[in-house]
């Protein structure tokens, strides 16, 4: 297992804001993370990224205890695309993907010829190529949302946990993002509010009250009667004429 956390929880002035947590994640995996607001999603990624430490339980990167591991270490192996993730510094779009590249750099290897071709994929892969010297305040949201993924690419994680990467984009480049990370070849945690998109990752788990009811795959875990309980809302499922998929659409529960 690439990522495995245990009995993990974090509470706050004796308050549990996430509890109990048993996850294994395997490499290559794309594992989708659902949960009304405030179920601790963005806390459960803040425990696995290593910058929230956990009040009980552990997480372990291959293997290894996370609260051990050196920072750089923790930078090679995770990447973390924070929900509000900002930066008020005048910097260009280039200088932030290339700041991704910060934790493989050493004395005895510098900036090389092969960081610019990781920096240059991941502007390609972001589609944010022709943007390399646009300041970053000049962009627009979903632009932004974009750099923080070419950025959080760049590093060349094992481990990338995106907290609600949709957020801001428009539909093409939403649909895109979710192709990339399920085509590329790294473990992917993602926190989504769209439950329709979430059927298309490899698992999906369930937040409610910082515990994780639920964990399976897709139609397994998120069937009507439990899109009701958690979620308060009335499901019906949908059949897609286009290829036969089947999809959800919500009501409010009367
Ligand atoms: N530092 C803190 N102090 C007090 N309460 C906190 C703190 N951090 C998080 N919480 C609370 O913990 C709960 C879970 O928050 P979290 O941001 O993890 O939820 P979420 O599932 O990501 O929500 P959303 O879908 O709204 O983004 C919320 O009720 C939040 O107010």
């Amino acid at each position: 297992m690439i990522l495995e956390a245990r009995n993990l929880g974090w509470s706050v002035r004796g308050r549990p804001i996430v509890s109990g947590v048993d996850l294994a994640v395997s490499e290559g995996e794309t594992l989708g993370l659902v949960g009304p607001n405030g179920s601790g999603k963005s806390t459960l990624m803040k425990l696995l990224a290593g910058i929230r430490e956990p009040t009980a339980g552990s997480v372990a990167v291959a293997g290894k205890a996370l609260v051990a591991m050196p920072r750089r270490e923790v930078a090679r192996r995770i990447a973390f695309l924070e929900q509000q993730s900002e930066t008020t510094e005048a910097i260009t779009v280039k200088d932030a993907v290339e700041l991704g590249r910060t934790p493989w750099l050493t004395p005895l290897q510098p900036w090389s010829q092969e960081d610019d071709r990781i920096v240059a994929q991941a502007l390609a892969d972001t589609d944010m190529r022709g943007f390399e010297r646009r300041s970053w305040t000049t962009l627009s949201g979903g632009e932004r949302q974009r750099v923080h993924l070419a950025r959080a690419l760049a590093q060349q994680p094992q481990i990338l946990l995106l907290d609600e990467p949709t957020n801001h984009l428009d539909i093409q480049h939403q649909l895109s993002l979710l192709h990339l990370v399920a085509t590329l070849p790294v473990t992917s945690i993602v926190a989504l509010h769209d439950l329709n998109q979430a059927l298309s990752c490899d698992r999906v788990g369930v937040l409610s009250g910082g515990r994780l009811v639920a964990l399976g795959a897709p139609r397994e875990v998120l069937t009507v009667g439990r899109i009701g309980s958690v979620f308060g809302v009335r499901a019906s499922v949908l059949v897609d004429p286009a290829d036969g998929s089947q999809i959800f659409r919500f009501h409010p529960a009367s």
